[in-house]
């Protein structure tokens, strides 16, 4: 919090201070860049915490623009007007939403396709802005409105620039510390993860998109006011793609940054452009030596030298336990595969799976390189299609649903290479699993559920020997493989599933390690919760924790049962030969 009030207040003082130094000239030309700024605030949000480039934040902009002018010429009342520029504002947030929400569905690779898509809508906008002259009066724009209120376009509309400056960045730098903010940031690190923590993730980038958009909205809006013209150009692709210059040179990671890109960029523009003949060659220059040494911006050069000098305050706050219990079913079901087919092009996969797993126990798949047990908890997490059988759970029908259904309906998982979210802290990693579940919408926007904790949390990493505690605050990255794994694990165990699903949890493990990863997998199993499935290669693991054992071959079972009875079957011998570590 008072980081916010800290930037913003200086922020304040930095703007509003422009026109009594340098005159109502140039704050009209540093109002302009910073419109463009709120626009690339947008863009910046979108693309540095997601990891989504749009490539045509311009015909939200525009098309704002467009409104803004049609409302100031047709509606006179000034609360109808403010009225209708605020709806213009939630319109642009929730087309993009929608759209995003549509593009990204059943994707986790979508990024250039959205970028292109992005692209092709600010093509089309600029093309019908230039065509449909009734609405847009063509290429010539339109124009003969009024600003806003009648305030003077180079005089007091600076301030209503600034005010709004002020809102879209109180807005970015809190939603930043909020577990929104966190959910952003954790899909450029790992969606696939975050599925599989029951994140819908679609709807995220959507509503991550919708913000960028309802920013360049509410940038437009000002623009019409500021120009009093409106023209095909400011909804076109040459505004898009300076936007996100000015987001990449001003630093797409900070809030700031591409406030700073815009105003010092279109600020050196405008001196440059009569002076200098080659000053768009300088600028493309800028923008390559930044996308090459500095891809954090301007505002990642300025924020490494600040922190050289203060180090960020780590005060922990204090844990949250009062945490609503997970909204994950609670069965003691057993899984039912029942003649799974699953073919990828030519490939058959799985061929013909029947099993019908205990309700309780610790179940052990084994089975040797490319046998289908991988792929067996692909299809029980819907990351895998089933084309004939099928597989039910409590009841249910359950394959073919989006990765982000399994945990709701009880099913956890941990990958076979440990999959965290490495740009986030461990803190933060645990924060995302402790959200997995339980958080409902108003969680992400309540700061107080950053410090959820659990007692099975608290259990786990009070377990002596697990090397989790002493790195709280370092990023998943620098964890070696082992600790990744017991992060994983932690964090997957921690959703209280019914149906915990674990791929080579031991993986890389020392000797030392795995015995303590063998013991956290009882002691979950142990805590009375359901099913623990688990594939592993070391015989002497599936030995000592399994209840039941599993063995696969060429894409279905080949033969179940206790590690005694599958050790002396001839059909598994002849297939089959374990090692142990
Ligand atoms: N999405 C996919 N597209 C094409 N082939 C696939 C796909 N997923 C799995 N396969 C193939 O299906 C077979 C089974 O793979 P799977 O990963 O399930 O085996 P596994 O028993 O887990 O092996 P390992 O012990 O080596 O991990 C392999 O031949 C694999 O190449």
């Amino acid at each position: 919090m008072a980081y916010i009030v800290t930037v913003s207040t200086l922020l304040l003082i930095a703007l509003l201070s422009v026109p009594f130094l340098f005159g109502d000239f140039v704050a009209y030309q540093i109002g302009l860049f910073l419109i463009y700024g709120i626009a690339g605030q947008g863009i910046g949000f979108l693309w540095g915490r997601s990891g989504i480039l749009p490539f045509g934040q311009a015909a939200f902009f525009g098309v704002a623009a467009y409104a803004c002018a049609h409302v100031l010429l047709h509606v006179p009342s000034l609360p109808l007007a403010i009225i209708c520029l605020l709806g213009v504002i939630a319109a642009a947030g929730l087309i993009a939403f929608l759209l995003g929400s549509v593009v990204f569905k059943g994707k986790t690779d979508s990024g250039p396709y959205f970028s292109l898509i992005t692209l092709a809508l600010a093509l089309i906008t600029e093309q019908v802005a230039g065509t449909a002259t009734g609405l847009t009066g063509g290429f010539n724009g339109l124009s003969g409105f009024q600003t806003i209120a009648d305030l003077n376009q180079f005089g007091s509309f600076y301030f209503v620039i600034v005010a709004a400056v002020l809102v879209s960045t109180v807005l970015l730098l809190s939603l930043d510390r909020l577990p929104a903010g966190l959910v952003a940031r954790a899909i450029a690190d790992n969606e696939r993860r975050l599925q599989l923590f029951g994140f819908p993730t679609h709807l995220a980038k959507g509503a991550v998109f919708g913000l960028s958009a309802a920013l360049a909205a509410l940038a437009g809006i000002l623009f019409a006011n500021h120009q009093g013209i409106v023209t095909p150009t400011s909804s076109g692709f040459l505004l898009s793609a300076n936007f996100v210059i000015w987001a990449a040179v001003g630093g797409r990671f900070h809030v700031l940054g591409p406030l700073l890109g815009a105003v010092g960029i279109g600020y050196l523009s405008a001196e440059l452009r009569d002076s200098f003949a080659y000053w768009e060659v300088l600028l493309a220059l800028i923008f390559i030596l930044v996308v090459l040494k500095a891809p954090a911006g301007i505002a990642g050069l300025v924020q490494n030298a600040i922190q050289r000098f203060i180090s960020p305050s780590s005060k922990a706050r204090p844990p949250v336990y009062s945490v609503p219990a997970p909204r994950v079913e609670q069965s003691s079901e057993p899984l039912s595969f029942t003649d799974t087919h699953v073919q990828i092009g030519p490939v058959r996969i799985l061929n013909g799976v029947n099993l019908h797993t205990p309700k309780k126990g610790i179940v052990c798949i084994i089975g040797p390189n490319g046998a289908g047990k991988t792929s067996l908890l692909n299809v029980t997490t819907g990351n895998l299609p089933v084309q004939n059988g099928e597989l039910r759970y409590a009841g249910r029908k359950i394959h073919n649903r989006a990765p982000h259904e399994a945990l709701k309906s009880g099913i956890a998982r941990k990958l076979q290479v440990p999959s965290v979210f490495p740009s986030l802290s461990v803190a933060d990693n645990l924060c995302i699993a402790m959200l997995a579940g339980r958080a409902g919408l108003v969680d992400f926007f309540r700061p107080s559920a950053l410090d959820w904790r659990s007692a099975q949390l608290d259990r786990i990493l009070a377990t002596p020997g697990l090397p989790l505690l002493e790195g709280m605050a370092r990023p998943a990255s620098d964890l070696p493989q082992g600790h990744r794994q017991f992060l994983e694990f932690t964090m997957t165990a921690v959703s209280e599933p019914s149906v915990l699903l674990l791929d080579e949890p031991c993986a890389g493990l020392s000797p030392t390690e795995t015995k303590l990863m063998t013991e956290l997998v009882r002691a979950f199993q142990d805590s009375g919760q359901g099913l623990v499935l688990l594939i592993e290669h070391d015989m002497s693991i599936v030995r000592s924790l399994s209840s039941h054992v599993v063995v696969m071959h060429q894409g279905a079972v080949l033969a179940e049962g206790t590690f005694d009875e599958i050790q002396s079957n001839q059909d598994v011998r002849a297939v089959y030969a374990g090692g142990t570590k």
